[in-house]
């Protein structure tokens, strides 16, 4: 799997223990940033590469996921999901980190670095990359109808 990976000063650490970790694992980790430690950096632009490459790899029939870390997570989670096509889920345990692949079919995990130790961190990210969507018609229509809106404006009930 291939494994696009963005942060802010603040997951910075997180960010290059979580490629180490994945790396020995086998996935293909793509560091979007930042290369070094800045503590007066900006979330939105690592965030919105990182979620383009999810996108451009996923439309070519790669199988990829996404991973941004801040401090809280919300801001990268809010930035993510302004690429069309992306899916950015903050999780926060392991019920949410399975259940955004499970039910949302999420293709970004957003975690809050300041919120978790390292260990909580990995185990999270390993669930949600572990776990595959169920597939099942009600969340299907349902990530439809977001598509929908997200891509023409369409509000279906
Ligand atoms: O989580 C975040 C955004 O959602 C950022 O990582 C957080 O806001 C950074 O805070 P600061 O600039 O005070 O270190």
């Amino acid at each position: 799997m291939r494994i696009h990976v963005a942060t802010d000063h603040a997951g910075f650490e997180y960010s290059k223990e979580l490629i180490a970790h994945l790396t020995e694992a086998g996935h293909d980790c793509v560091d979007h940033g930042p290369t070094e430690y800045d503590a007066l950096d900006d979330y939105p632009s690592f965030c919105i590469r990182a979620a383009q490459a999810v996108v451009a790899d996923q439309q070519a029939g790669v199988m990829a996921l996404g991973v941004v870390f801040g401090g809280s997570g919300n801001g990268e989670q809010m930035a993510a999901n302004k690429v069309e096509g992306v899916r950015a889920a903050l999780v926060w345990n392991e019920a949410t980190a399975a259940l955004a692949r499970e039910h949302n079919d999420a293709n970004v995990i957003a975690v809050g670095a300041r919120q978790h130790s390292s260990e909580e961190m990995l185990q999270l990210i390993d669930t949600f990359i572990a776990t595959p969507f169920s597939g099942e018609e009600r969340h299907t229509r349902r990530i439809q109808q977001i598509f929908r809106f997200e891509s023409a404006g369409e509000l279906v009930d």
